[in-house]
């Protein structure tokens, strides 16, 4: 096999995107989703999270008025990532959304289309959710996505896709071959992060049910010692 030119990725690092810095296959990614009150963006700027969520899906108990989201938005240090959550979207709720509140990434669930009309229309990047059960739920083909948020397949009940605070079996991850970089979530907390980053080998974690103490409630603290777990294992990893 030929050997890779110097300046060509290794296979699981980012793609190039001009929405966002380009980042290293040692990046590690911490979002954290679900915002929706001033003291709880207060903690994700003070621990220098990566990401910060806004979810854009009325039935979800942590939902956002596009309004309301920038003004949060406006609390966070450059350098913090804005990411929109959606869920089955048409164009012109996106749109809507993005005349409030500027958005660097857009969580999509069950988005009808490719991931490159969706970068073409927003110039966002375009992260895509996957609800694993089992090992042959890891999907093989990132289909133009940026980013893959790999979390617990929701109960036939639910009533969201995702943030059901719903773990799944990690051990699957270290045999998976990742076709792009990918965040672990579903059921993380500041007490299994560590654990979870160790058994999956994740390079990202993502949480929100794991930081409040009642659906759509979070909790600053759990969000500072969530942040500095997760940043230490990583450490202890690298
Ligand atoms: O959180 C919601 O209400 C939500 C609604 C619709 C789609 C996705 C949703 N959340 C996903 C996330 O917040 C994260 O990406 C992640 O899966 C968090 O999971 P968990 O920590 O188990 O809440």
């Amino acid at each position: 096999m030929p050997a890779a030119a110097p300046d060509e990725p290794p296979p699981g690092d980012d793609p190039p995107n001009p929405a966002l810095p380009r980042r290293g296959r040692r990046t590690t990614r911490i979002k954290i989703c679900g915002l929706n009150d001033e003291a709880s963006v207060d903690a994700v700027a003070a621990g220098r999270a990566d990401y910060a969520g806004f979810v854009f899906f009325p039935p979800s108990p942590r939902v956002v008025s596009a309004e309301y989201a920038a003004d949060l938005a406006a609390r966070l240090p450059a350098g913090i990532h804005r990411v929109g959550l959606f869920v089955a979207p048409s164009q012109a709720h996106v749109a809507a959304v993005l005349r409030a509140v500027h958005l660097d990434v857009l969580q999509l669930y069950s988005a009808a289309g490719p991931a490159d009309r969706w970068r073409a229309w927003f110039g966002a990047e375009i992260w895509t959710a996957h609800g694993i059960a089992r090992a042959d739920d890891l999907p093989d083909d990132a289909d133009g996505a940026d980013a893959l948020v790999i979390e617990a397949k929701p109960p036939p009940d639910a009533t969201r896709p995702g943030g059901n605070a719903l773990r799944f079996d990690w051990t699957l991850l270290p045999g998976w071959r990742a076709p792009a970089p990918w965040l672990l979530a579903g059921g993380l907390t500041p007490e299994n992060v560590a654990d979870g980053i160790v058994a999956s080998g994740a390079r990202g974690v993502d949480v929100s049910s794991g930081v409040e103490t009642a659906p759509g409630v979070k909790d600053p603290g759990r969000i500072a010692a969530f942040i500095t777990r997760a940043r230490a294992a990583f450490a202890a990893g690298q």
